[in-house]
């Protein structure tokens, strides 16, 4: 089991990162999304880590023909998809699922979709409900709720209205990929906009997708072949979050982080972190179907602070934010996340039972935690496999020293991340 000693930084640091991982989200969807054009998308700057490479081998199965130098990709998809010959690995990533069954259902043939010991133990019900009810067929371990899934692809599925009870991008997309191949006008509303990558995307390539006065996306189906996709994908605020963590809770140091997507839906955690007294600067520079920037972060005062709002725009990066409550001055408080139960690791107790070893006094909640700020002492913490864990206590531990077990996932969605923390030390 690969593991990681993170010794105490004794210095400040004042670097630019323009190495930082692509953005994960706007990745899969390049590759997934590429199958709806006749021509070939060219895709610079694409994640070249676990779970978007595996969704790139599903978009090769499924017929397209990929040319790979690096980070640049060409996707020339097939007229007509293929029925695969062996099962789609989801390997670890949720996004990929979810998206997938969506896409698939109106697919003629048969795909099995799997995915890791941690995958399989998601929840599918939230798509597979929802798409049965517009006449997937979709079936699977636990009448269809736990992975590997199987879709038998149906020649057409019903328009629908649909009012999501859950916050998710992954079913919001998953929804609207069935929609396109739908025979008539959908319409689908979120309670709370969550990231909208699809929606973008979507339009950009020549899709009709319009908001409407009662808070519904109406999605047409397509008439014909969108427009292929010509993108640099910009960095993962999530992914640089580490290190705006890493400058917030190291005296005196500063980070300047290249060419990250701008999106509202993406960057609130960077706007907590200027709640609780860091400096934080944005600087927008251009907008290729989502706004793109620099982002400068100050290290500066650390104090508590309440989250109970955006809490979809800022999910993934509440384990490192959690971090910085920890090390802030005073009592900070997590609720309206129990969505953080369902991700690649139960988060919220991961979280509280980390901070634990680490000292830290907390509450836990079932839809999120408290956290008295203070100290953090020197501990030895298991991610079991959760990338967004390792990494958040692979940053704390420049404060106080840390051992990270099984940080094999870090791989999933950010491969250089510790060649990037290394550096800090030179
Ligand atoms: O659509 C996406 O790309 C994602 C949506 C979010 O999940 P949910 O939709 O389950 O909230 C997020 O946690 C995940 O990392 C990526
Ligand atoms: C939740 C995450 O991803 P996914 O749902 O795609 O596995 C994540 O990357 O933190």
């Amino acid at each position: 089991m690969e593991k990681f000693t993170i010794k105490k930084l004794t210095k400040a640091f004042d670097i630019e990162i323009d190495s930082i991982a692509s953005d994960k989200s706007i990745s899969h969807r390049c590759a997934m999304f590429s199958l709806f054009s006749n021509q070939t998308s060219y895709i610079k700057n694409y994640l070249t880590a676990e779970d978007t490479l595996n969704t790139l081998s599903i978009v090769e199965q499924l017929g397209a023909t990929i040319k790979r130098d690096g980070s640049s990709v060409e996707i020339t998809p097939t007229p007509i998809l293929n029925e695969p010959s062996d099962v789609l690995d989801c390997g670890n990533s949720g996004t990929a699922m979810r998206l997938f069954c969506g896409l698939l259902a109106s697919i003629d043939g048969a795909f099995t979709l799997t995915g890791d010991k941690y995958l399989r133990n998601r929840p599918m019900n939230r798509v597979a409900v929802p798409l049965r009810s517009i006449g997937a067929l979709i079936d699977g371990r636990e009448n269809g709720n736990k992975a590997p899934l199987f879709i038998r692809g149906v020649k057409e599925l019903q328009p629908f209205t649909y009012h999501s009870p859950v916050d998710s991008a992954q079913v919001k997309s998953a929804m609207i990929l069935a929609a396109l191949r739908a025979s008539g006008i959908s319409k689908y509303k979120e309670n709370e906009l969550t990231r909208d990558h699809t929606e973008r995307m979507l339009k950009g390539m020549g899709a009709k997708l319009e908001n409407d006065k009662d808070g519904f996306i109406n999605i047409h189906p397509l008439s014909g072949h969108l427009k292929p996709l010509n993108i640099t994908v910009p960095t993962d605020p999530s992914s640089a979050f580490f290190f705006a963590l890493a400058a917030a809770i190291t005296k005196g140091s500063r980070v300047f982080i290249k060419n990250v997507t701008l999106n509202p839906t993406r960057i609130e955690a960077y706007i907590v972190l200027k709640k609780m007294g860091v400096i934080v600067n944005f600087i927008e520079k251009e907008n290729i179907y989502e706004p793109i920037g620099d982002i400068e972060i100050i290290n500066n005062e650390l104090n508590g602070v309440v989250v109970s709002e955006n809490i979809s725009w800022l999910i993934d990066e509440l384990p490192a934010l959690s971090i910085a409550m920890s090390l802030a001055n005073g009592k900070s408080k997590v609720s309206n996340a129990k969505e953080l139960r369902v991700k690649e690791s139960d988060r919220i107790s991961r979280v509280v039972n980390n901070l634990k070893l680490c000292g830290v006094t907390y509450t836990e909640f079932e839809d999120g935690y408290e956290i008295i700020g203070g100290t953090m002492n020197k501990a030895t913490i298991n991610s079991h496999g959760d990338h967004r864990i390792a990494m958040s206590f692979a940053i704390a531990g420049l404060n106080s020293d840390m051992e990270i077990k099984d940080t094999q996932c870090i791989d999933t969605s950010f491969p250089n991340f510790k060649e990037i923390l290394d550096s800090l030390y030179k």
